[in-house]
């Protein structure tokens, strides 16, 4: 090394010091390792496409909730990408309260972190505690309360009237919908809605486990919204093949092919949103 009677004494990488290095070096310590990348200026895993995005948390920009009090959201899908639905963070701090929907606009929210008290006009309040859900009917009052903290997935879009047909208040958790059958496949499958005809869309819960993938190469007329609760794997959009892990949020278009392979240790779920029940004329 050199000697301290320099000016600039900061340490840096120069020439010399690479030609220091062991034959090798680099296999054991990669520049673009991961860990490199996480604070990598500029770098990002978050992708935006014509038919598919991959928004990572490191992309997350949070901006106060319109007509929500004491909450920050960030949009992670809107119509501005060619969904037909909105899904999005909310991060609820101490003392705060959601704002109700526009009109015609159902709204589904699921807890990931800490705890929100229900509020509407008919039944009396009910606590949502993290793997909890809501679906609230269009023009349907409530109001969602936080204490101390709390993250929502929330989901709205406009509901699809069809026939006389009207939908209810539903609140639930994961870990008490029954598994449903889904030939073919082996993941494990849950819905968060019922399945009937009034429902214009559904929340699957589906759990792979490490070495699990889908069978069918989907390409379908209904579109996504997807968030990665735990676990890795590979995601495959189109022509691309995204290693993804928990956090990871994916938009998917109508027909964008896709599929998943889980990775790692420990069990893949994930939270999918899916437009149903309806003619797509
Ligand atoms: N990408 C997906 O996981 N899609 C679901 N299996 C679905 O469309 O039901
Ligand atoms: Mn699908």
């Amino acid at each position: 090394s050199k000697s301290d009677d320099g000016f600039c004494s900061a340490p840096s990488i120069t020439e010399s010091d690479e030609k220091t290095k062991p034959i090798y070096w680099k296999v054991t310590n990669p520049t673009l390792s991961p860990s490199h990348l996480q604070d990598l200026p500029g770098y990002t895993r978050s992708v935006y496409k014509r038919d598919h995005a991959l928004i990572t948390p490191e992309s997350h920009v949070y901006s106060p909730l319109p007509d929500w009090t004491n909450t920050l959201g960030a949009y992670l899908i809107t119509p501005a990408m060619g969904s037909h639905f909105v899904m999005y963070f909310a991060k609820m701090k101490e003392m705060s309260s959601s704002g109700l929907p526009p009109k015609d606009i159902e709204r589904l929210v699921f807890v990931v972190e800490g705890a929100v008290t229900l509020t509407n006009t008919s039944s009396s309040s009910t606590k949502l505690t993290v793997d909890s859900y809501a679906y609230l009917p269009p023009n349907f009052y409530h109001s969602l309360d936080c204490v101390e903290s709390a993250t929502l997935v929330v989901f709205e879009r406009r509901y699809e009237r069809l026939g006389s047909h009207t939908t209810e208040l539903i609140v639930g958790s994961t870990d008490k919908q029954p598994l449903l059958e889904t030939p073919g496949e082996v993941f494990e499958l849950r819905k968060l809605l019922p399945v009937s005809l009034a429902y214009d869309f559904n929340i699957h819960i589906m759990d792979f486990q490490p070495g699990e993938f889908l069978n069918v190469k989907e390409v379908h007329y209904n579109q996504h919204g997807l968030l990665l609760l735990e676990g890795q794997g590979i995601y495959r959009l189109g022509d691309n093949w995204y290693p993804v892990q928990a956090g990871d949020v994916i938009w998917m278009a109508p027909f964008v092919p896709q599929w998943y392979g889980a990775l790692g240790k420990n069990r893949s779920r994930y939270l999918l949103y899916k437009d149903v029940n309806r003619n797509p004329l």
